[in-house]
């Protein structure tokens, strides 16, 4: 990675919130990025709007919600990191409008999701939960009903994605079936089985477990009907997203029965900090596993996120590379070791390569290398130049018509 970048990396301010894991913020201070300001929890809105101004990248989980709002008072911000997979806390429009890319990480807490739901999974089977409520109250339940091996049993995923696939090759490993509904055709992996219908899969599964992104699709996608087409006494595991699942429609099923179980990792509101109170029908519930949010909440997950979005950020800082943006055209970059590298975001409309090329042809610019990429309504033109007559050459860029933002990198 450069050492030489147009701004003084002492000058840039970097705001990590959530408690991200530490080594996020060494990787910062070892490349030189020396003001970085770390927040165990997530900020208000109001509390956001006073600081973000300040910052010119800040990293987030899921819990920091960047609004259209938030973002127009972010004027210095360069990038975005969700540490974490999920990125509809963030307006990713708004963002891209503002030549913002955001970044996550999309595998690293993959396996952490998966061997929760697996263990969830077991307990559920056996009727665990609620013999262990019981025990804790001073009731001795021993009893074989409605207590299953896994072995035979089948599973049902719905989104059969990263961890969707992981979990199947677990479940297998222990002698389910496994069976998925995804809207892309998927490669199985072992011996898994795509199914075309979703009432289908929730007919025919011991246990359903939703790996869903929160999309218009997927909100409400287990309604109550849904819900009503679930086989008697199965269970039904969402560790995707809060809105997924109707939450009263799911503590009815538990209430007349229908369901044996259930466990509940994401919530449609959460609470905000670990001092405010969790609220939710389903405390009622012995036979229903809650977790604040930890699916993806270990030690291992959380360390390779840091390291992965803070790399990210840092080359997007030193280098204008956005592999693996979100919202963002993206294009790999060399090194540009002796020369000047120009940034320009733009509205993707005709012309704007030409007129870039044209300011450097007219100020005798010599140009060594030149990367376009297109995504959308964004433009993102990367031109390496011999050093010199740069910063005249990126003023006149940002005159050209739907410039959104331009940079230097040297
Ligand atoms: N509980 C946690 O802490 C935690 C941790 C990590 C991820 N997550 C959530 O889990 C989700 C899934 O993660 P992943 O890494 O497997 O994502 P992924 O993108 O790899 O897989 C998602 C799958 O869902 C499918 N899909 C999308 N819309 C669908 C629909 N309407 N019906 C059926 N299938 C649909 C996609 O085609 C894809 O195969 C993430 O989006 C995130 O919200 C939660
Ligand atoms: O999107 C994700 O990766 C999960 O929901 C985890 O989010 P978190 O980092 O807030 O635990």
């Amino acid at each position: 990675m450069s050492a030489h970048t147009s701004f003084n990396k002492q000058d840039l301010k970097v705001l990590l919130l959530e408690g991200v894991h530490p080594v996020a913020e060494d990787i910062f201070r070892q490349d030189g990025y020396e003001n970085v300001t770390y927040h165990k929890t997530a900020l208000s809105e109001s509390e956001l709007l006073e600081a973000i101004n300040d910052y010119h990248f800040i990293g987030i989980r899921s819990r920091t919600q960047l609004s259209d709002k938030v973002l127009s008072s972010a004027k210095k911000l360069v990038g975005v990191g969700c540490f974490c997979i999920g990125t509809n806390q963030v307006d990713l429009v708004a963002a891209q409008n503002r030549g913002i890319p955001v970044f996550n990480a999309p595998y690293s807490n993959t396996r952490s999701v998966a061997e929760l739901v697996l263990g969830e999974m077991i307990m559920l089977l056996r009727g665990i939960p609620a013999k262990n409520a019981a025990a804790h109250r001073g009731e001795w339940l021993k009893t074989a009903a409605l207590s299953n091996e896994a072995r035979g049993k089948t599973l049902g995923i719905i989104g059969y994605g990263h961890i969707g696939t992981q979990l199947g090759i677990l479940a297998e490993g222990i002698g389910m079936k496994v069976r998925f509904f995804d809207i892309e055709n998927k490669l199985t992996l072992g011996n898994a089985e795509q199914v075309t219908e979703l009432n289908e899969l929730l007919a025919h599964s011991d246990v359903v477990s939703l790996h869903v992104p929160e999309t218009e699709q997927t909100k409400g996608m287990m309604g109550q009907s849904q819900i009503a087409q679930m086989k008697p006494n199965s269970i039904l595991i969402n560790a995707s997203r809060g809105t997924v699942v109707d939450i009263d429609a799911l503590a009815n099923a538990l209430e007349n029965k229908h369901l044996a179980g259930a466990a509940i990792d994401v919530f449609p509101t959460e609470p905000k900090s670990n001092s405010e109170e969790f609220q939710s029908p389903l405390r009622a519930f012995d036979n229903v596993i809650l977790t604040p949010h930890i699916g993806g909440s270990t030690q291992e997950a959380q360390e390779n996120i840091a390291i992965e979005v803070a790399d990210k950020l840092i080359k997007y800082s030193n280098n204008g590379s956005t592999m693996s943006a979100v919202n963002f055209p993206q294009v790999s970059l060399p090194e540009h070791d002796k020369r000047h590298r120009i940034l320009h975001i733009h509205k993707n409309r005709p012309g704007v390569l030409m007129q870039i090329n044209q300011i450097l042809s007219d100020n005798d610019v010599n140009i060594s290398g030149q990367y376009l990429q297109t995504q959308g309504e964004l433009g993102y033109v990367v031109t390496d130049i011999e050093q010199g007559s740069s910063q005249t050459a990126l003023e006149k860029m940002r005159d050209i018509e739907g410039t959104i933002r331009a940079r230097v990198l040297y």
